[in-house]
């Protein structure tokens, strides 16, 4: 049983899955390298929490517990669990698996929240690689229910299944993967999708603000009802066929990462973490825009299921 869990890497997906364990009754031992990233993580708990309350998401139990230490040992001795969730790269991430080796038992398993590199080349990186496993949440954490499970090929089975058992015992949504592959189902998806309109912008077909219209409007707001199998199903085979026989091989296929994107990173604008990206964001209209982005989804997430 799943009772203790260590999260290591307290920036954007952190703070968040640990109000959200906590909320499931799991005592969490929160970790960072950085000072400042475990000051910035008690505000994003507490407001993560306040989410929470929002969204009717009560207490199990007697209530877990999230603590915070800038002690790696601290937070993983005992730990049945330790989630990793430092940067998306593989050299800084095996760092850690290398610093915790030899703190934890060789049964504890070690969860990587990476956004898709494959759990095959993560868990080379640790002996006794059949107690790794990517469990990969979806930003922002406490508010999206779905988590993808993937098991490398060295993973065992019950490693598997043990995760996708304490997801849904904590009311959560696990979608396993048959296979590991590279950005796992989710970010297949959805980089399948930005490569798509950033090349529309980048080609001048459409402006940004307008794209972000037609796709929230438009597919967003029909896949959150529709998934996208049951929405072939409603359109019919014979019109993605026949739309599908001409667009396919329109549609964007760069295998490079697009100059915008390039010029963006070169410029340093990273979008809300630098004050600007594709749009421009004083601090005033970043501390509007959260709140109200997660007050949206709370009510959808309501409606969505059913209880309002
Ligand atoms: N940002 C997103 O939307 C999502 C990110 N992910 C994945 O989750 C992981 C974390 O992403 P973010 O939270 O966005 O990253 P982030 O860059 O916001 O935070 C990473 C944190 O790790 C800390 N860190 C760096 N090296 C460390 C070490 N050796 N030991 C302990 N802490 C260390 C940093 O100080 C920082 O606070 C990545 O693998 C990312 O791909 C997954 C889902 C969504
Ligand atoms: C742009 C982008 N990239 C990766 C992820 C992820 O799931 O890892 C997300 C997300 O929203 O969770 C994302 O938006």
């Amino acid at each position: 049983m799943i009772q203790r869990v260590a999260i290591i890497g307290l920036g954007t997906m952190g703070p968040g899955m640990a109000a959200r364990l906590a909320r499931g009754g799991i005592d969490v031992v929160a970790y960072d390298i950085a000072p400042a990233a475990i000051e910035r993580a008690r505000t994003m708990l507490a407001a993560a929490d306040g989410v929470l309350d929002n969204l009717g998401i009560e207490a199990k139990g007697t209530g877990g517990s999230v603590r915070f230490t800038s002690e790696l040992e601290e937070a993983v001795l005992g730990a049945d669990l330790i989630i990793e969730n430092v940067p998306e790269n593989e050299e800084i991430k095996a760092g850690v698996y290398r610093k915790i080796e030899g703190m934890i038992s060789a049964d504890t398993i070690v969860a990587s929240d990476t956004s898709g590199i494959p759990i095959t080349r993560l868990q080379a990186h640790i002996s006794n690689p059949g107690r790794m496993v990517g469990m990969h949440w979806s930003n922002p954490p406490h508010i999206i229910p779905m988590i993808e499970v993937i098991g490398g090929e060295q993973t065992a089975p019950e490693t598997v299944a043990t995760i996708r058992d304490f997801i849904r015992s904590l009311g959560l949504l696990p979608v396993l993967l048959k296979k590991d592959v590279p950005g796992f189902v989710e970010n297949r998806v959805l980089y399948a999708l930005l490569r798509e309109v950033v090349d529309l912008v980048e080609r001048g077909v459409i402006e940004p603000e307008d794209i972000d219209t037609c796709v929230s409007w438009g597919i967003g707001y029909k896949l959150a009802v529709i998934g996208p199998m049951a929405l072939l199903d409603m359109a019919g085979m014979d019109i993605y066929h026949s739309v599908s026989s001409f667009l396919n091989e329109d549609l964007c296929d760069r295998k490079d990462v697009a100059p915008l994107v390039t010029k963006q990173m070169a410029d340093g604008k990273l979008g809300i973490k630098s004050g600007e990206g594709v749009y421009s964001y004083t601090p005033e209209k970043i501390a509007q825009l959260q709140p109200e982005r997660a007050k949206k989804l709370v009510a959808i997430r309501r409606i969505l299921e059913g209880r309002e």
